[in-house]
This record gives C-alpha cells, structure tokens and sequence, in this order.
C-alpha cells in the first residue's frame, strides 16, 4: 500500500461517519427520547430506552447515507455537498452501501429484538419515505418536496412514544405536528441563501419554481401555523406554564424573523433563520422535557 492510498483508508471512518449526517441525526434522536419520556409517567426502563434510542439512530444514519448514496451526482454539483465522500468518488457505492445496510439492519434488530413490532415498522416506514419516497421520487420532482418529505422527518417523536408504550397518542401525533409545520420554515431558509447551488443541480426548490416573495410567505405562514400547534399541548393539558412560556418567546421570534425575511429579504436574515430554526425545535423539546418533570398547570 503506498502512502498515498494508506492515507485514503486511515481518512474514511470519518468520512463515513459525515455521510451519516451526525448532527440531523443526534436531533432527530433527541426528538424521538424526548417523545419516549413524555409517554411514560416516571422513567422508561434503561434496556428500553437504549435499545429504542440506538434502533432509532442507526435506522435513521443508515437512511442519510442512502440518501447520499442515491445523490451522489447531485451532490458533486453543489458547494455544500461536493466534499462527501460519496460525491467526490472517495468511498465507493458499494462499501457506502454495505456499511448502512450493515448499520440499518443492526437498528433494525434492536427495534424488533428488545423494543417491539409497531416501533420496527414505523422507522422501516420512516427509513423507505426519506431515503426512498423524498431523496429519489420527490426531491427532482415537486417544489412540494419538503412539505410531503416532511412527514418522515417529523416521524422521531412518534417513534419514541410508539417505543415507550406500544401505541400511538394524541401528544404524540401533536409532536409530529409540530416538526411537521416547522421543516418547510427550516428548509427553505436553507434553499433561498443557497438557491443558486440548488439551480445549478437541477432541483425544483420552492424559491426557484415560484420566487423569493411567494417562499418567504409560505414560510411566515408556516411560522404561524407552528405557533398555533405548538399551543396544542396546553390546549390538551399535557403541557403546563413553563412550556407555555417558552413556546411563546420561542414563537415569537420565530414569526419575527419569518416577517423581517418576507419584507426585506436579505441572504444574511435566512442564514439566521436557518440556525434559529435549530435552536427553535431544540429549545421547544427541551422545554417540553422540562415541563413534563416540573409541570405548573397553566390555570
Ligand atoms: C424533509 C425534511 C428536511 C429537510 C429537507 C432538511 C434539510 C436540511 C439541509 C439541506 C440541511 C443542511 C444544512 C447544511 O449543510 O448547511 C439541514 C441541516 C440540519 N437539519 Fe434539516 N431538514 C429536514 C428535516 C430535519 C429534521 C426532522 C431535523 C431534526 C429533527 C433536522 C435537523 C437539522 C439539523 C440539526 C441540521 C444542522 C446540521 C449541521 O449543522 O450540520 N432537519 N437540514
Ligand atoms: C428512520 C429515521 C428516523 C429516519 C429519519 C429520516 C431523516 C434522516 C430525516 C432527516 C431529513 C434530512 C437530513 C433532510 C436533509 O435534506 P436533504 O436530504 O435534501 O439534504 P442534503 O441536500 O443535505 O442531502
């Protein structure tokens, strides 16, 4: 082996671990956790927990790989992409394949060894609608991707209660409405200050089939469409004063910065919004966490 290629192999575990999209993947596991602990009245059993929190997480790195798999021309084509390994040719189809069906396939064991049947369809679900129905039907294909895609994205708290309890409830469903109404914010944040990447892909993001002015409205409707279902959990008593506090600041500036967007729109303004739409969904589940140990009823 020359120095050059032992050099290629010693860089590919962290190549492969970027492919694996770490930090979407560490929120979305969080989401799912947070789902989990807000299903059970004291603590879910540890076995449980782990088992159900590492299925979810392999299943859900596994899905990102494929998805970077099935773009790897597409992805040679954009700046923020063109440095993974799958677009570059530093890891090949199949080693890339092998590993995520090798790591889905253990998450998958997990699920259906020590966490149970419902919890095992629903992330195959979850798995087949992103990295199959979004990545190679809807992205090329609708500026609605996002919106439709989204349903798996918004998936993790689902799967964290289904974990937890065996069935699916009504908080659970209010969580997936939740990231549900905030992923089209999230996205096209990203897709306005990048849409020049995004054309020379071919991709019909929102911002280039119908414009800038007609995205950032769609996205401060969505912003209050996100306040208004953010509310559910007070409105279903499941969440009290302390949630209700931070919901109302979080949304607040969430809104502010969708209004101060659609009326200047500057690329600065959705570069904040993409980031304050991390920390909005990080710091709403936190919250509701804090909530669910701490609850002062909102009278
Ligand atoms: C279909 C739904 C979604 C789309 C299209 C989408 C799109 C994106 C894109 C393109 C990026 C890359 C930003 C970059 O590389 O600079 C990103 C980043 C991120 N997304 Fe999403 N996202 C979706 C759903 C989600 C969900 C459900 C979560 C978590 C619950 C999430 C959490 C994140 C995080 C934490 C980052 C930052 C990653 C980093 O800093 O490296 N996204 N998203
Ligand atoms: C089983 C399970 C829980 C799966 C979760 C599904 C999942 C990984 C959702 C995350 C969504 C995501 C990373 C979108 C990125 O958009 P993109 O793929 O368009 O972004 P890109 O341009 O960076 O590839």
């Amino acid at each position: 082996m020359t120095t050059m290629q032992a050099g290629r192999v010693a860089a590919l575990p962290a190549q492969l671990w970027r492919l694996a999209k770490p930090r979407v993947v560490l929120l979305i596991v969080f989401c799912a956790v947070i789902g989990m602990l807000l299903a059970t009245p004291g603590l879910p059993e540890p076995g449980l927990l782990i088992a159900a929190t590492l299925g979810i997480g392999l299943v859900a790195g596994a899905a990102a790989m494929v998805n970077c798999l099935v773009e790897r021309t597409i992805d040679a084509r954009m700046r923020r992409t063109q440095r993974r390994a799958t677009a570059s040719g530093e890891a090949g189809f199949a080693l890339v394949l092998t590993v995520a069906l090798t790591a889905g396939g253990l998450g998958m064991a997990l699920l259906v060894g020590f966490v149970n049947a419902l919890t095992a369809s629903l992330t195959l679900a979850t798995f087949v609608g992103y990295a199959i129905v979004y990545t190679l039907l809807l992205k090329p294909n609708t500026p609605q991707n996002i919106v439709i895609g989204g349903a798996s994205g918004a998936m993790p708290p689902i799967l964290g209660w289904a974990a937890a309890t065996g069935e699916v409830g009504a908080m659970a469903m209010v969580l997936f409405l939740i990231i549900y109404a905030w992923t089209p914010p999230h996205f096209w944040a990203l897709a306005l200050y990048r849409r020049d990447e995004y054309r020379a892909a071919g991709l019909p993001m929102l911002p280039l089939t119908h414009g800038e002015r007609f995205t950032t409205l769609s996205m401060l409707l969505y912003a209050w469409l996100l306040a208004a279902v953010s509310l559910l959990p007070v409105a279903l008593g499941e969440s009290g004063a302390l949630y209700l506090a931070a919901a109302l600041l979080l949304n607040a500036r969430f809104i502010g910065i969708a209004r101060k967007l659609h009326i200047h729109y500057a690329d600065e303004t959705a570069r904040r919004m993409f980031r304050q739409s991390i920390s909005y969904l990080t710091l709403m589940f936190a919250a509701l966490l804090v909530d669910h140990y701490w609850m002062i009823p909102v009278s």
